[in-house]
């Protein structure tokens, strides 16, 4: 009993104490936005701790399984910074925690903070004591602040009994997303065990390849712009493994090559539609790619033209239609009766989008007779959506996004692969074996730019398609997406998967008169959960009234909210 009385009077000892190491700057509020904590980087510290406090206690809760942190703000200047907890699965933390995860980074003071955790660790019936072990997987970006900031988490983990921080150095956001998942599934969870399923996977696609297909070989040459984060990095190490690419890393990150995400990245790519710094008229038809600071998301791009920057931009709503025709046809292969060998494979497939999809793009996958369904923007929230299936492909347009297959979906899929290795020479093994072979190569626990890469990649030797043929899968609409500066972005409140305001509920009804007047019009405001802004969307049949829509939603925001 005395002993666990001093353990008690310790594990206080230890929170007052760390807390009082980060006293919260007057004037910071933290919110668990879309992503985690996001602020400039020189201020994060009171609340990267905090999350390690949190992530320590998520692993108490969970019988120590191991949680993640990762300290990024993937797209956004190198001077911002942030962190994010993933849960035991590999997925971001379940949205029950974030009130907490709010209330911990935003405690005023050691008391306040420590009477927090003290009921919360009751509410939870968390063990909190030293009885139980915790264990908490860290990984950052290349920013600047990253190294302070990761001292700030291990302080916070380290201030609860019990918890063991084990630092997996500087990665891309998926890589420790992965690692999570795979320690929990007592599967080899380091970097190198990352690459070899990557490199194994991806050549496993290749061999599978149909030999008889007539029509040009996809161009070896790739270029991929790394946004001077870590992907770039991180692809740096391995391209010279993937056999049958040709891959020349830009904007790679090495000193003087630029600036973390400025003027390069998914993000700027897809945002400008324009090529990123450090591409110029010699890259002309050549197939590009690019990442974004943290690599997690990814678009591909081509230019079409030298006399000025535009590009052909292939968007995430693309990737994801490139991955559902593929996997389609696969099943398809399976469970066509022409088959010699009398097997299916029943599997409900689920597409997954958000209201910023390309209207054309949702119309095509539709088009397929796909199920698509809409959630609000967050991989938090399509991730979670895409679970429901058998095989669930969810994107933002951004490019952020991954295929995810069920436990269930996938030992069918291994035992229908027995049962037809008998036949190797047979379409339905083959079918089987590169469906098997994805599910390798993608990287289910959350969006990754190097695995999707591989996967577009193979996919597209498959289908012995160009960069062309898949930018002219469909012709998006023309579309514009506005920031807009108001008082409190939390006074607008959305639902339907955030295409309607309900408050202000004139703001609705602005919208749709607007609206109203375009052909194939559509659009839609929310306050972003990055950064302090409304975001406006709006789509047309013209670039022109596609602007003009947006802009006179954006002037009725500023007029309503100031
Ligand atoms: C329109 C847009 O691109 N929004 C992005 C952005 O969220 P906002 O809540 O819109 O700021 O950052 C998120 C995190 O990276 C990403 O998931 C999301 O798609
Ligand atoms: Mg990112």
């Amino acid at each position: 009993m005395a002993a666990d009385q001093e353990q008690e009077q310790e594990q206080r000892r230890r929170l007052l104490d760390v807390a009082s190491r980060f006293p919260l700057p007057t004037g910071c509020r933290f919110s668990y936005g879309t992503a985690g904590f996001r602020a400039d980087g020189a201020t994060m510290a009171p609340a990267v701790c905090r999350a390690g406090i949190l992530a320590a206690l998520r692993s108490l809760k969970l019988a120590s399984a191991a949680v993640g942190i990762v300290i990024t703000a993937s797209h956004n200047p190198i001077g911002d910074n942030g962190v994010k907890i993933a849960d035991p699965d590999g997925g971001m933390m379940d949205q029950q925690w974030e009130p907490f995860a709010a209330a911990l980074a935003n405690a005023p003071d050691p008391d306040a903070l420590l009477q927090l955790v003290l009921q919360f660790v009751k509410d939870e019936g968390i063990p909190l004591g030293g009885h139980h072990t915790a264990q908490v997987l860290l990984g950052r970006d290349t920013r600047p602040t990253g190294e302070y900031l990761l001292d700030a988490a291990l302080q916070g983990i380290n201030a609860i009994l019990g918890a063991q921080a084990i630092d997996m150095g500087i990665l891309t956001t998926p890589q420790l997303h992965w690692m999570v998942r795979s320690k929990n599934k007592g599967i080899k969870a380091s970097e190198s065990d990352y690459f070899t399923q990557l490199i194994n996977s991806f050549r496993r696609m290749l061999e599978l390849l149909p030999k008889d297909k007539g029509g040009d070989e996809l161009a070896k040459k790739l270029i991929v712009d790394g946004a001077n984060g870590i992907g770039g990095v991180k692809l740096e190490q391995i391209k010279a493994e993937l056999s049958g690419l040709d891959i020349i890393v830009r904007n790679s990150g090495k000193e003087g090559e630029g600036i973390l995400n400025h003027l390069c990245g998914a993000d700027f790519v897809q945002k400008e539609r324009v090529t990123p710094h450090g591409f110029g008229p010699e890259d002309v038809g050549v197939r590009c790619a690019s990442l974004d600071g943290d690599a997690d998301r990814l678009v591909y791009f081509q230019m079409s033209s030298s006399s000025d920057n535009k590009v052909d931009l292939v968007d995430g709503d693309k990737i994801l239609s490139l991955f559902a025709l593929f996997i389609r046809e696969q099943l398809d292969v399976i469970n066509n009766n022409g088959n010699q060998v009398d097997k299916s494979l029943p599997a409900r497939l689920g597409i997954v989008q958000t209201a910023y999809a390309n209207g054309a793009s949702t119309q095509f996958l539709k088009g397929l007779g796909l199920e698509v369904v809409f959630t609000p923007t967050g991989v938090k929230y399509l991730h979670k959506k895409a679970l429901e299936y058998d095989i669930g492909i969810y994107f933002e347009a951004n490019g952020h996004g991954t295929v995810v297959f069920s436990e269930d979906f996938i030992s069918q899929l291994e035992s229908l692969s027995n049962d037809l290795s008998s036949q190797a020479a047979n379409s339905q093994y083959h079918a089987a074996m590169r469906l098997m072979a994805a599910t390798q190569l993608i990287n289910q626990a959350v969006g990754d730019a190097l695995s999707g890469l591989l996967l577009v990649e193979a996919i597209l030797q498959y289908k012995r398609w160009s960069f062309q043929n898949w930018c002219e899968l469909y012709s998006d609409l023309p579309s514009r997406q506005l920031k807009v500066k108001v008082v409190d972005r939390s006074s607008i409140v959305t639902t339907d998967a955030e295409t309607k305001v309900s408050q202000p509920s004139s703001l609705q009804e602005l919208i749709d008169k607007e609206t109203a007047n375009y052909t194939q019009g559509r659009c839609f405001v929310r306050p972003s959960g990055t950064e302090d802004v409304v975001r406006v969307y709006a789509e047309a049949s013209t670039q022109v009234e596609a602007d003009s829509l947006a802009k006179s939603v954006a002037h009725h925001v500023e007029r309503l909210l100031g």
